[in-house]
């Protein structure tokens, strides 16, 4: 059987739905393929659960913090892992039956189950069917990156989709890599009541942020009683009775990690693959990721990429503004770019970390003149409030042009107040409009105009 569409999207992540209501809306007739789940990775397996359990593991460690507060809570703070993980799952499915219903009820749309495979630029197999389109948008994704580590094979191990199926707490959960993934479950984990470790084999956790960063991470999470074992150079497993044997040294005789559990969070590969490309002529780059130009264009014409699978961004905020993009370009005449967006993130443990922009290291290597301000999440009178103290604010900025290179806020509330440093970088707006702003009382924000007022210098390294 074959049919011909005006556009065919592969994927329905966190930007092939919504692409699919754009076109549709235009009067095109479009196909839609999904293989497995809507909603993709962020809804079934990434952000939508994990955030859930985050939330749940929040409200063990207040408890358990109760009499900070005044609070009593009769008795010992225990954790039903089963509710817990029963909760994320309903936060999930409800996510994904809306992407289905709102999938299955555009009109124009025809929704392909199955995987689809290039036959030709212009054309995809998917079982027994063969699609075509003059237009045609991947949103395939990706999937965690099992690296050969010696061992591995011989192991059960997990990963950020097996770990959601777990009925039972894990005595003691191995968290190996310790970036996003690793360290939001080795923190709810160890705050459900698990003994967790976590080993990363560079020096530092999330080496990609900056020194003072990973420094006062690693202290909140030892705080906690997680185990951080860096500088991991030669990880390999083996079977033991008590559960799986992590050797994380290279000397000879140097203690190993016993854990009943481990969990591999070592980076994510795009579903790349088993698409067909080479029949496409699409190009991908050397880790797999489908090149694509400011616009997400492929080098072959009237293909596009978007989302987690072309690797400009990992993060289902930048999976969906590929899509509007596109949507711009393509439909309202638009302008827009990849180059256009100001990076920024955050990291879900307790308090969060929310980013945007440089590091400061990333700021120093540029070779501009620097200012720099820094204050202790201590002189923030919200954060006091609230008993959550630890970390701090940093912003980052160009000396000659006034203008913010980044920030970071490690602390309580630090992802939904970095935003007004994004969106200051978004409108392309000096410092002094961060100064002269009226933030409001009490919040984490307010001490924005401080921080600007306390910039200095950067001394050299
Ligand atoms: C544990 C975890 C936590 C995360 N937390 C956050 C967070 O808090 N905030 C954040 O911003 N990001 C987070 N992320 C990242 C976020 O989930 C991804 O960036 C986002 O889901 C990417 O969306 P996407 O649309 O590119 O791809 P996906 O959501 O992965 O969707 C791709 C879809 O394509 C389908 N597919 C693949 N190949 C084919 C084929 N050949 N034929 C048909 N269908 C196919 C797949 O089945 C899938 O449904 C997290 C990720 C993980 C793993
Ligand atoms: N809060 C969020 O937005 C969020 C949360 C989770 C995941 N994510 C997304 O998922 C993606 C994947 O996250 P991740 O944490 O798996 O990957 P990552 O690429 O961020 O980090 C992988 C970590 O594993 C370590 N590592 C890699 N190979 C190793 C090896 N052989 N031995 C030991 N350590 C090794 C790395 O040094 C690094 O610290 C991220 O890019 C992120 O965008 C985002």
């Amino acid at each position: 059987m074959s049919a011909t569409y005006d556009a065919i999207i592969v994927g329905a992540g966190q930007a092939g739905p919504a692409l699919a209501g754009r076109l549709t809306a235009a009067g095109m007739r479009v196909a839609l393929v999904e293989r497995h789940l809507f909603g993709g990775t962020c809804v079934n397996t990434g952000c939508m659960p994990t955030k859930a359990l985050v939330a749940s593991a929040e409200v063990a460690h207040l408890a358990r913090r109760g009499a900070d507060y005044g609070v009593q809570v009769g008795g010992e703070v225990t954790v039903d892992f089963p509710k817990v993980m029963a909760r994320a799952h309903t936060v999930t499915m409800n996510a994904r039956r809306n992407v289905e219903r709102w999938l299955h009820g555009m009109e124009q749309l025809t929704v392909l189950r199955g995987h689809a495979r290039f036959v030709a630029p212009d054309t995809l197999q998917v079982g027994e069917m063969t699609i075509r389109a003059p237009r045609i948008f991947l949103n395939v994704g990706g999937r965690a990156a099992v690296p050969p580590l010696p061992g591995v094979d011989g192991i059960d191990y997990l990963t950020n989709t097996s770990i959601l199926q777990l009925d039972t707490l894990p005595r003691h959960l191995a968290v190996v890599g310790g970036s996003y993934i690793g360290l939001e479950f080795a923190q709810m984990f160890r705050r459900f009541g698990a003994q967790v470790t976590v080993i990363e084999r560079q020096s530092r956790l999330i080496a990609r942020e900056d020194e003072d960063v990973s420094q006062a991470i690693r202290e909140l999470l030892e705080a906690e009683g997680i185990a951080v074992r860096i500088g991991a150079e030669c990880i390999a497993f083996a079977p033991h009775a008590d559960g799986v044997a992590v050797k994380v040294d290279c000397r000879d005789g140097a203690p190993e990690v016993v854990a009943s559990h481990v969990l591999l969070a070592m980076g994510r590969r795009p579903n790349t693959d088993d698409l067909g490309l080479d029949r496409a002529g699409v190009a991908i780059d050397e880790r797999g990721y489908i090149t694509v130009d400011d616009t997400l264009a492929c080098n072959v014409p009237g293909i596009w990429a978007m989302g987690d699978c072309n690797g400009r961004g990992a993060f289902t905020h930048t999976a969906y503004n590929d899509f509007e993009i596109i949507a711009a370009n393509l439909l309202d005449g638009d302008h827009r770019t990849l180059s256009q967006r100001v990076p920024g993130y955050a990291l879900y443990i307790d308090p969060p970390l929310g980013r945007v922009g440089m590091t400061e290291a990333q700021a120093r290597a540029s070779g501009r003149p620097l200012l720099v301000s820094k204050r202790p999440m201590t002189r923030v009178g919200r954060a006091v409030e609230r008993g959550q103290t630890e970390g701090f604010m940093k912003l980052v900025a160009d000396a000659e042009t006034k203008r913010v290179l980044g920030a970071a806020i490690l602390g309580v509330s630090g992802d939904e107040a970095i935003h007004g440093v994004l969106d200051l970088m978004s409108a392309d707006q000096p410092l002094d409009a961060l100064r002269w702003a009226v933030p409001i009382h009490p919040t984490v924000s307010e001490l924005w105009p401080t921080v600007v007022l306390g910039l200095q210098p950067a001394e050299d390294d």
